[in-house]
């Protein structure tokens, strides 16, 4: 009876683990913590070790979690990639060490190396140059990602130096902090929900279809592991060393150390210095130095016996949660937070955490007056991970969600699917006006120097203005009362306002804060439609047959314009004097000499730059693409193309012409 019950156990742990690596590795969500996936994973393999009669092959304990997709071609591997294990502590790491020391003689040495959190890869290169890119997928067999790979500007397309003739070497796909937050800031700005962390986004856009917006995303790769036929190496330090010089990025935190102890120490100074990098770790990997040794130690079912990775806990804290308070965002949306007990995690004061949404707060049942666990994982937002249900008040009260807005009163609506709760009294709810505003007056948008976003909640509040229409028909006289508002900040202010009436069109647009609707989507449509009536009287039929603008976006688009308010926002604009439309030079850089042509760019070119040919191709009424079909007309090819592209090309019949010919055409 108790064994049916284990058996039963094991395989439900199994399944569950099953769910959460396609949850973490084909959806890139993570429903649970590294540290509770981790520790469910331990409790496996203790039941399995214990019952081995319940052996499956295919359990998580035993294979690599991901999965290839059917998007991309399937790659097999030729040398397998391995997960690797997991230590927490310094018996686990003298445990490692001495099941070796029975394998292996002598003295063993380690490099230590950071465990950089992102999605891994495999590059292939022959003869310098690289050849393919293909992700681990199940470590078997993964998606082929070259084109993808190819926009990493830290990817050398050619090697320098004396290299291998055909080799791969294993890396991290990583998307650095600053660039995440970056990244982060425009979808915010474009009314979009931000991404979650770093690892998630970075491991998303290996698998976007179109490598254009791949090459839009700054990631990195980080390079930690040559595999090869008779390669010449005699340790890992020394492979490592040698793809530096050939061109590869290879962090140079890694160091040799001759013991255990001296991992420790490189442990406890990463764990303490680790934030100070510009990208995530999530741990530290050792490895045996010798090649010879790793050889003799060879591989387990999942890992290598001669690697060993040592994972930082998570930055965990607990504290009370004093309060749920919910924001209003510009675009209507409703996030929960938290407002917690201050305490200190990670480097920070911590006050505040997001709970997200409503289903968040259901599944967590997180109530006010809870000890909460908060923790900052990957996401840069610290957030609450679960309650501590032992200190929870015997009287305390489940939460109930909103169901009005907070500012205004008005019911709040969830379209069907979404997550969100929006509040759709937009043009009445005080932080969506000022919200509204503030984007307007952005950097990005009308960049309004003198007006920052304080000034417009004052302008806002004192009923000087209820829109950014309303920006142009201030008066000195009317703001000179404010408070803080001196002469000259008042005459700034004025300056700022109406110098702005000669920002171009495609900027206007983008700051009227249409949803979905950011800078290069509002590029686009400026250029395509190349002026504010064409675009009000468009349908959404249209709209999607324009480049890259999907149905969200279309959808989005015809509603703003359905609103006689915005029809009204657009006409004072108009008065004001605004830019409505694109510009008399702009028009006339502009030709429709590639009407109907797509066109597709590929290799290294001597006269213009690859930016600039496509920029050429747009403003001459043509379509670029990022790969060959039936419905490409010219392929434009410089150095060193990619040979597949080539060869596609050829098979269609498509004609294949030079930067010149191309520059021809258009002269
Ligand atoms: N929260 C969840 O739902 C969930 C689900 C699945 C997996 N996970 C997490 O992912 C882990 C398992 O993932 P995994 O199999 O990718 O293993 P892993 O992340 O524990 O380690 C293996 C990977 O580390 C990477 N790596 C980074 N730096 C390296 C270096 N310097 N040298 C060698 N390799 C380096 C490699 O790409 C390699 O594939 C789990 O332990 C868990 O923490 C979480
Ligand atoms: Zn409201």
């Amino acid at each position: 009876m108790d064994k049916m019950n284990k058996e039963e156990q094991i395989n439900a742990l199994r399944e569950e683990l099953r769910q959460h690596n396609y949850n973490y590795y084909v959806l890139d969500k993570r429903e649970i913590s590294d540290f509770e996936f981790d520790t469910k994973l331990k409790t496996l393999q203790k039941l399995e070790a214990e019952y081995p009669e319940f052996y499956d092959a295919n359990s998580p304990t035993l294979r690599v979690g991901g999965q290839v997709t059917k998007n991309f071609p399937t790659i097999k591997h030729t040398h397998r990639m391995y997960s690797l294990d997991n230590s927490y502590s310094r018996e686990d790491l003298l445990d490692w060490e001495n099941r070796m020391k029975k394998l292996v003689d002598g003295q063993i040495q380690y490099t230590c190396e950071l465990k950089y959190d992102g999605a891994s890869i495999s590059l292939t290169y022959e003869h310098g140059l690289l050849v393919q890119a293909v992700t681990r997928g199940d470590g078997f067999q993964g998606d082929e990602v070259t084109n993808n790979i190819k926009t990493i500007k830290s990817v050398p397309l050619k090697l320098n130096g004396e290299y291998p003739d055909t080799f791969d070497i294993r890396g991290e796909i990583v998307l650095p902090y600053a660039g995440f937050a970056k990244m982060n800031e425009e979808r915010i700005a474009a009314g979009e929900e931000p991404y979650a962390n770093p690892r998630n986004t970075a491991s998303g856009s290996l698998k976007l279809q179109d490598s254009s917006e791949v090459a839009k995303r700054p990631l990195e790769c980080l390079l930690y592991t040559i595999v090869g036929d008779h390669l010449g190496f005699a340790s890992h330090h020394e492979s490592l060393e040698k793809a530096r010089s050939w061109g590869f990025k290879v962090p140079n935190e890694s160091k040799l150390v001759d013991s255990i102890e001296e991992v420790l120490e490189y442990i406890a100074y990463w764990d303490k210095h680790r934030s100070e990098l510009p990208y995530e770790t999530d741990g530290v990997v050792i490895k045996v130095n010798n090649l010879y040794q790793q050889e003799e130690l060879g591989f387990t079912a999942k890992a290598p016996r001669w690697a060993m990775a040592y994972k930082f806990k998570a930055d965990q804290v607990s504290t009370r949660l004093k309060e749920i308070t919910y924001q209003v965002g510009r675009t209507g949306a409703i996030t929960p937070v938290a407002n917690l007990e201050p305490i200190a995690l990670a480097g920070t004061v911590v006050k505040r955490a997001s709970l997200h949404n409503a289903d968040q707060i259901a599944k967590l049942d997180v109530r006010v007056n809870d000890t909460v666990f908060v923790e900052k994982g990957g996401e840069i937002i610290p957030k609450i991970v679960g309650v501590d249900f032992t200190k929870r008040d015997s009287k305390s009260i489940p939460t109930t969600y909103i169901q009005n807005c907070s500012e205004c009163g008005t019911p709040l609506l969830r379209a069907e699917g979404e997550a969100q709760h929006y509040c759709p009294n937009t043009f009445g709810c005080f932080p969506q006006i000022v919200g509204r505003i503030q984007h307007f007056i952005s950097r990005k948008a009308m960049d309004i120097e003198g007006l920052g976003g304080e000034t417009v909640a004052l302008l806002v509040k004192a009923g000087l203005i209820k829109d950014y229409a309303d920006l142009y028909t201030l008066k000195k006289e009317d703001v000179l009362p404010l408070e803080r508002m001196a002469e000259k900040s008042a005459d700034n202010l004025i300056q700022g306002v109406q110098k702005s009436i000669e920002i171009p069109f495609e900027r206007v647009l983008f700051a009227l804060g249409i949803r979905y609707v950011g800078e290069t989507v509002a590029k686009k449509l400026a250029k395509h439609y190349k002026s504010i009536d064409a675009i009000m009287s468009a349908t959404e039929e249209q709209l999607v047959m324009v480049d890259e603008i999907g149905i969200k976006i279309a959808e989005s688009v015809v509603e703003f314009f359905k609103q006689p308010y915005s029809v009204s926002l657009i006409n004072r604009l108009r008065a004001s004097g605004l830019q409505l439309e694109l510009s008399a030079e702009k028009l006339a850089s502009q030709t429709t000499t590639l009407a109907d042509k797509t066109f597709v760019v590929s290799g290294v070119f001597t006269q213009v730059t690859r930016n600039e040919l496509k920029k050429l191709i747009e403003d001459n009424g043509g379509k670029v693409s990022s790969s060959i079909s039936a419905k490409t007309s010219f392929l434009v090819a410089g150095d060193k193309m990619g040979p597949s592209k080539l060869e596609k090309a050829t098979k269609l019949g498509i004609s294949i012409i030079s930067e010149v010919d191309f520059l021809n055409m258009i002269r």
